[in-house]
């Protein structure tokens, strides 16, 4: 199945992937435009990291297509994709334990002259990060590592983000101020962003519309502004 040519979003069509002889990904298809906020739910293991492991060039695609930012970027390498201006926040924390904070966001630019105005951007957002530029990054608490994840993407001025799991093992107040700091950056940026989520309360204060993905494949679409959009998703997570 071909996917829709979205200017400035992404559209992925009849995606299959997966891991040597074990696929994963069975026709998935969907597409956002700019400035839209697409969660995708599911319960462990369904698919949902290989889903953004496989759009950013991580994973190879077995078949289907994948356009973003008005380019077809099928079968690209990852630091392509990123030079077109889209990050990619992992599950795990993938930040160089051994390096300082400053490093560790200095490495997200190409552009070293414009490091000092963007930290001052990320830091209005974190600001112990302008506190503790010189501190380990390793040495940070996990919630704050999360949050150096999240500053680092956004550090790039990007205009598609893919979020893996972001809120997993934070605690409340964390994901409140995360959630302001991610509806502030589509505002104000008109940025797109993919938000893999379990949190479905997180999920639906901050997407336009879900996707439930299910044994590598989307089962469930819809508008998070549905009144049933709730129920309808935490249904799919227990089954
Ligand atoms: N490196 C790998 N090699 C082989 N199989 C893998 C690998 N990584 C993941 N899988 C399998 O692929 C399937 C989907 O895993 P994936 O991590 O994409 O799920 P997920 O929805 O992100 O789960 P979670 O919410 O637990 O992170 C699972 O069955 C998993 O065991």
């Amino acid at each position: 199945m071909s996917a829709p040519v979205v200017a400035r979003g992404l559209a992925v069509g009849g995606l299959e992937g997966g891991y040597g002889s074990s696929p994963v990904l069975h026709g998935v298809t969907f597409h956002i435009g700019p400035g839209e906020i697409f969660g995708v739910l599911g319960k462990n293991g369904m698919g949902k990291t290989t889903l953004l492991r496989t759009i950013m060039g991580l994973l190879p695609l077995r078949r289907g297509k994948i356009e973003m930012l008005g380019e077809n970027v099928t079968g690209w390498p990852p630091y392509r994709i990123t030079r077109l201006g889209v990050s990619y926040v992992p599950q795990e924390k993938s930040i160089f334990q051994d390096l300082s904070v400053d490093e560790n966001l200095r490495l997200a630019l190409r552009e070293p002259s414009s490091f000092d105005e963007r930290l001052v951007a990320v830091a209005g957002w974190f600001p112990f990060l302008a506190t503790r530029r010189q501190q380990r990054a390793g040495t940070l608490s996990g919630g704050e590592q999360k949050m150096l994840l999240i500053a680092r993407a956004l550090l790039t001025r990007p205009h598609l983000v893919l979020i893996d799991e972001i809120t997993e093992g934070l605690q409340p107040a964390v994901i409140s101020q995360l959630q302001e700091i991610l509806a502030e950056e589509r505002r104000s940026r008109g940025t797109s962003i993919v938000l893999v989520e379990q949190n479905v309360q997180f999920a639906l204060a901050l997407a336009d519309r879900y996707a439930v993905l299910k044994l590598g494949r989307i089962v469930e679409t819809g508008s998070t502004i549905d009144t049933g959009a709730q129920k309808t998703i935490e249904r799919h997570l227990v089954i």
